[in-house]
């Protein structure tokens, strides 16, 4: 249980994070920047509340009503959803507070909505029910991103082996298993500070999940050729696929955020990839891209999205999305896509992935894509992974990830190639 310093500090974060205006964990980070005299461990209590609430916000809110605050959803959080012992509530909250705490202990959540159950919104609920998604399927769903997650790391394959990474680290005392699927990945259980560790500032890993390993895997790099990652943001994929590239050829790292492309470069740095090169670009029309046309062996679109599929790391995107900016989103990824597929030579692959799990981001914008671009032609995702011996469960010829059944964050990727013109 919280003590009253953490406490009174958790309700603080949770006020400035509650109204959604900016990703809470760039306002924890912030918190935690000016109250300096909390401690490691005050800070660790906060965070995990904080997230935990955000984890179960929608739950909470159905059962503690609609005149309900923060106070209010903290007290059910711990006492719905933590089960904490009424003894340990007593330090910090009256008489009253107490009794309603009890009430809200003994709650059935057999009554609530499919939403509130599965702690999603309810419009991505109503979105996944129209696609045919069974009701105990998204309560798996829901129930698997309410989870934390663990922490993924990616071997630099350019510098290290995986096993040899696994080793050290476990000389330093942290328990590194390799991932399921990725050739590349080790999984941390905890939360070991690694941004200080003599392998990361020497490029031997970066934190990432092991479902964005695979996406990048997909695009099937290799040796002295040209690629683009059109979407590179802070370049998480284009490290994975610059190392794939042996540190040969072109790889262009693409986005229209400068700050993003900023925070690639000590990346690239650790890595020693030489091979990159960040280009910053207007919008996906820029007159760069139109200079490379046709030019590209494999183009990565890891399109702007929801980011519905990595709710266990990022909770308070159940409420920072709506239908609205989905449909805006929508609207994004049909012209970002096009627009890419311009770059990808006769016989090269063009890769579309999101981290999201609603078929209007995915398969939709795909299906779209196909059927406005007969040149382009899909791929089995099932065989491409079987050629690289990735044993995965998937139901049909595109990548859906999800949490409950793979155990990484809820990543999609379809794999298309360009087909000569017909004669
Ligand atoms: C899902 S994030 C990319 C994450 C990154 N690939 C990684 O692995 O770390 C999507 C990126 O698309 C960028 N973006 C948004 N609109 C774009 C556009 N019109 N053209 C290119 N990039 C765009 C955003 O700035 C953002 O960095």
């Amino acid at each position: 249980m919280l003590n009253r310093t953490q406490f009174d500090a958790t309700l603080d974060v949770l006020h400035q994070v509650l109204p959604f205006t900016a990703p809470a964990d760039v306002i924890l980070s912030r918190y935690f920047r000016d109250e300096r005299q909390l401690g490691a461990r005050d800070r660790a209590a906060i965070a995990e509340t904080v997230f935990g609430l955000l984890r179960h916000l929608p739950r909470i809110q159905w059962l503690t009503g609609e005149k309900a605050g923060v106070i209010e959803w903290l007290i059910a959080y711990f006492a719905a959803i933590e089960k904490r012992n009424m003894r340990e509530m007593e330090s910090i909250f009256d008489e009253k507070r107490l009794a309603q705490a009890k009430d809200w202990k003994a709650v059935d959540w057999s009554s609530a909505p499919l939403h509130v159950q599965a702690s999603l919104p309810e419009w991505a609920v109503a979105a996944l029910q129209a696609d045919g998604m069974a009701e105990a399927d998204i309560l798996e769903t829901g129930r698997a991103l309410m989870q934390a997650a663990p922490l993924d790391l990616r071997v630099n394959i350019l510098k290290m082996k995986r096993d040899a990474v696994a080793t050290e680290l476990a000389a330093a005392g942290i328990d590194a298993k390799p991932t399921p699927y990725s050739p590349w990945g080790l999984r941390i259980f905890g939360k070991p500070a690694l941004n200080k560790h003599t392998l990361f500032l020497n490029g031997g890993f970066e934190v990432q999940d092991e479902g964005s390993q695979l996406l990048a895997l997909l695009t099937g790099a290799r040796r002295g050729q040209m690629v683009a990652d059109f979407c590179a943001g802070a370049g998480g994929k284009t490290l994975a696929i610059g190392a794939m590239m042996q540190s040969t050829g072109r790889l262009y790292a693409f986005d229209i955020s400068e700050k993003r492309l900023a925070n690639l470069k000590p990346r690239m740095a650790r890595s020693g990839l030489s091979n990159v090169q960040p280009q910053l670009i207007a919008s996906e029309n820029d007159q760069k891209i139109k200079r490379l046309a046709g030019k590209m062996d494999a183009v990565l679109v890891d399109a702007p999205c929801s980011g519905l599929g990595t709710l266990r790391r990022n909770p308070d995107l159940k409420f920072r999305q709506s239908e609205q900016s989905v449909r805006e989103l929508n609207a994004k990824q049909a012209s970002i896509l096009a627009s890419a597929a311009r770059l990808v030579k006769t016989g090269g692959r063009l890769v579309y992935a999101t981290c999201s799990i609603l078929p209007s981001e995915n398969k939709d914008v795909v299906d779209a894509f196909l059927a406005a671009h007969p040149d382009f032609e899909l791929l089995d995702v099932r065989e491409l992974l079987a050629k690289e011996k990735i044993d995965i469960a998937l139901a049909g010829p595109v990548l859906q990830l999800w949490p409950q059944q793979h155990a990484a964050d809820g990543f999609f990727a379809a794999v298309m190639v360009k087909r000569a013109a017909a004669a």
